[in-house]
């Protein structure tokens, strides 16, 4: 992982991002975490890392597998402007994610 030792900065995008870690690291691809023995230590940080790591990480993640489960299959979306993104310092859409979202499905 790099660390930035003048300001004590986390590069996570650069860990992230770095395709000996992650190959094709801009895919969208979940199952890249299936085998999680292949993904060396400190190298996914979105929760930090080492004793001081979010204790909400599991908790986190439930509550967006639920949400998400949730949007995909009870609901109809309609992006609403472009798709480009900036980083800030982690990527974000340019200008916000407008999105038309209509529910089909009962939860
Ligand atoms: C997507 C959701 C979340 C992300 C990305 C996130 C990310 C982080 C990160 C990067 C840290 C700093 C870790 C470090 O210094 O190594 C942190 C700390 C922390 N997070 Fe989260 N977090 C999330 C959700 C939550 C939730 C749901 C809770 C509580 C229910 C929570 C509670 C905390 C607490 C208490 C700390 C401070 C831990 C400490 O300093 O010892 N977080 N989180």
């Amino acid at each position: 992982m790099f660390f930035c030792n003048s300001s004590d900065i986390l590069g996570l995008t650069m860990t992230h991002m770095d395709n000996n870690i992650y190959p094709e690291p801009s895919k969208f691809d979940p199952n890249r975490f299936e085998n999680q023995a292949s993904v060396p230590p400190y190298s996914f940080a979105a929760f930090g890392g080492g004793p001081r790591m979010c204790p909400g990480n599991e908790f986190a993640r439930i509550e967006i597998l639920i949400t998400i489960h949730y949007l995909v299959t009870r609901f109809t979306w309609k992006l609403c402007a472009d798709t480009s993104f900036c980083r800030d310092p982690m990527p974000v859409p340019a200008k916000g994610l407008p999105l038309q979202i209509q529910q089909e499905k009962p939860l």
